[in-house]
């Protein structure tokens, strides 16, 4: 990729995140967002709205596709941003394009990097501690920026795409930093997940539930078996100790959060799938390799996957 061209980038699965960074990456390059038909559908009638953190107003410059066949052969970076559940299938479906080209995967949980791996040689990690949510066909909403971005090489010969991607993101005005250590990153991210989006999913609450004395206590047992699992796994996590880890989770993330919601209570309100399985029941199916007990993570992925087989229950 030329310095002087304008980059064109095209994310895969484009929701609450995937929309907001369309819109957000709309001003430094060209932007191809493959969504449902619904989103497609407003954006092309009306452009993409956005209110929020990240800028208000209709954005134009987002083009929306619906399959392979709408997407030029000029992609210079891939961006995937569907829910976990999604990678293998929107992989499968846009192999063509991905094949050869640096590819990103900006969700939470563990285990996409490795589908994505075998799709590309090159895959770069990320991290988004930022609150998103959908408002409505091509209308988004950002919240709670509570970190800057984080993007790291997963594999292969991705350091140069990783210097080019960080440099546009950041001059689309995202907060970004380059990790050393991106699975490491990912790890650290997928604590916040693993100590809220269950709870907050399973009683229909925001963030802030998780200061409430009752709660506090599950989140730190979550949070302890997570910590003793990656530790197992070789895991070298951002913060030298749970204790670290717990007091920048009660004094930051959990205030800076405390009034949205999180990504799994949207999914199990909606019916759809959780990602569950690539936070706590990730967590749960380590445990057992390592001889590890992980009896909290456990339970509440078993109320999860309750919650998701039973609409009248939720
Ligand atoms: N929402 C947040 O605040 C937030 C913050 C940080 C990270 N994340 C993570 O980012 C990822 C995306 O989350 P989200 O909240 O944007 O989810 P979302 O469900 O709002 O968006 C994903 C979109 O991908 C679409 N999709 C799936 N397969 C597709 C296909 N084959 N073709 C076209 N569209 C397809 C879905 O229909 C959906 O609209 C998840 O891993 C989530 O955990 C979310
Ligand atoms: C940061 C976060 C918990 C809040 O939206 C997000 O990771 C989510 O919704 O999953």
């Amino acid at each position: 990729m030329g310095s002087l061209k304008r980059p064109t980038v095209l994310i895969l699965g484009a929701g609450a995140v995937g929309l907001a960074l369309a819109g957000k990456l709309g001003s430094v390059a060209t932007v191809y967002a493959a969504c449902r038909p619904v989103h497609a559908g407003a954006i092309r009638e009306r452009g993409l709205v956005m209110e929020g953190v990240w800028g208000d107003g209709t954005v134009r410059e987002v083009i929306p596709v619906t399959g392979p066949a709408d997407v030029p052969p000029a992609i210079d970076f891939v961006i995937v941003t569907a829910k976990g559940t999604d990678t293998r299938a929107i992989c499968e479906e846009y192999a063509g394009v991905i094949r050869g080209r640096p590819t990103v995967s900006l969700q939470n949980g563990i285990g996409n990097e490795e589908v994505i791996a075998g799709y590309t040689d090159t895959v770069i990690g990320g991290t988004v501690t930022t609150n998103f949510s959908v408002l409505g066909p091509g209308h988004v909403r950002v919240l709670s920026e509570s970190a800057p971005m984080r993007l790291g090489v997963w594999s292969g010969d991705a350091g140069e795409a990783l210097g080019e991607l960080t440099g546009i993101v950041r001059s689309a005005g995202i907060p970004v930093e380059a990790e050393p250590d991106i699975r490491a990153g990912k790890w650290g991210k997928a604590l916040l997940n693993i100590a809220v989006n269950p709870i907050c999913a399973l009683l229909r609450a925001p963030v802030g539930v998780a200061a409430d004395e009752e709660i506090r206590g599950i989140v730190d047992g979550l949070v302890r078996e997570t910590f003793a699992v990656a530790g197992a796994e070789g895991v070298r996590l951002p913060w030298a100790t749970v204790d670290d880890y717990l007091a920048h989770l009660f004094r930051v993330q959990v205030p800076d959060f405390a009034a949205v919601y999180p990504s799994m209570y949207h999914d199990l309100r909606l019916g759809r799938r959780t990602e569950i399985d690539l936070l706590n029941g990730y967590v749960a199916r380590l445990g057992e390799r390592h001889g590890i007990p992980t009896p909290q993570n456990r339970c509440i992925a078993a109320l999860v996957r309750c919650a998701e087989a039973h609409p009248d229950w939720r």
